[in-house]
């Protein structure tokens, strides 16, 4: 006889329900979200693509509480974002959320291993010394902690900066054009990281990005046109990816 297991529950680390977002007033007001609603599990590397303009930054900055909302909410976990007071959702986007940028946004002055540490010093936390090593130990930039950035390739910088943004392990990491500096190859490499950082450490990631090669790395892709949801696909292919964009017209 078999005995059904119970399916482990999934965790949704980010929620958005029915979000709208307008630009601007009156005849010039540009609709930029027009009633999302998305969730996006725990554990899950997730890409967010979609034609210029199409609202993919404007999302991002709401789900990351770096933009307010006209209407609808926004939970990372159970803390409903769209009701918290600025200070409030400062120490949030601080203690539960990592950035990455295109732009590396190192400090020119501090080491590698300094930038990846000042967030939480800043906070008055330590870092967990297991996950400090683990990190570094899967970003193979164990010889480059002493570098300063200038003495580091933008592949390498780009590392650093997704070291920064797991060291607190935060509930979600947001990556804005990650690549969108890089060579291919570091760019490959800093996917390759994004993903394991998934499949071996347990994060949960969402990248903005518009290029298929990139969304490829992710467990699902998520489509928006218009401000609105245009579909998703599971374990992309650049040739998916590709197709699907077409579709849309992007
Ligand atoms: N600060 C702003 N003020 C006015 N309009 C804005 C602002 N930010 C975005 N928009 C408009 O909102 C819509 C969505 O913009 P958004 O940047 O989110 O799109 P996107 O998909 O990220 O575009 P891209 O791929 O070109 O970066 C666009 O029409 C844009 O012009």
């Amino acid at each position: 006889m078999s005995v059904a297991t119970p399916q482990a529950a999934v965790r949704t680390a980010v929620t958005a329900q029915d979000v709208v977002k307008v630009y601007g007033r009156g005849e010039t007001a540009v609709r930029a979200l027009a009633g999302i609603s998305i969730g996006f599990a725990a554990g899950e590397f997730t890409a967010i693509m979609g034609p210029s303009g199409s609202g993919k930054s404007t999302l991002m900055h709401c789900l990351a509480g770096l933009d307010t909302v006209d209407a609808g909410t926004i939970h990372i976990g159970r803390t409903e974002i769209t009701r918290l007071a600025d200070r409030e959702l400062t120490k949030l986007r601080r203690d539960r959320i990592g950035f990455v940028f295109q732009a590396f946004n190192l400090l020119p002055t501090l080491t590698a291993e300094q930038n990846i540490l000042l967030g939480l010093e800043l906070a008055g936390r330590r870092p967990h010394k297991a996950w400090f090593d683990q990190i570094i130990d899967v970003l193979g930039l164990r010889d480059r902690l002493r570098h300063k950035p200038s003495e580091l390739s933008g592949g390498q910088q780009q590392r650093v900066a997704c070291a920064r943004a797991l060291i607190a392990q935060p509930d979600v990491v947001f990556a804005d054009e990650p690549t969108g500096n890089l060579d291919s190859r570091s760019g490959a490499e800093v996917l390759d990281f994004l993903r394991m950082s998934v499949k071996r450490l347990g994060q949960t990631v969402i990248m903005v990005t518009h290029d298929p090669v990139a969304a490829a790395y992710a467990d699902r892709v998520v489509l928006l046109a218009d401000g609105t949801l245009a579909g998703e696909l599971r374990q992309p292919t650049r040739d998916s990816v590709l197709a699907a964009l077409k579709h849309l017209g992007a």
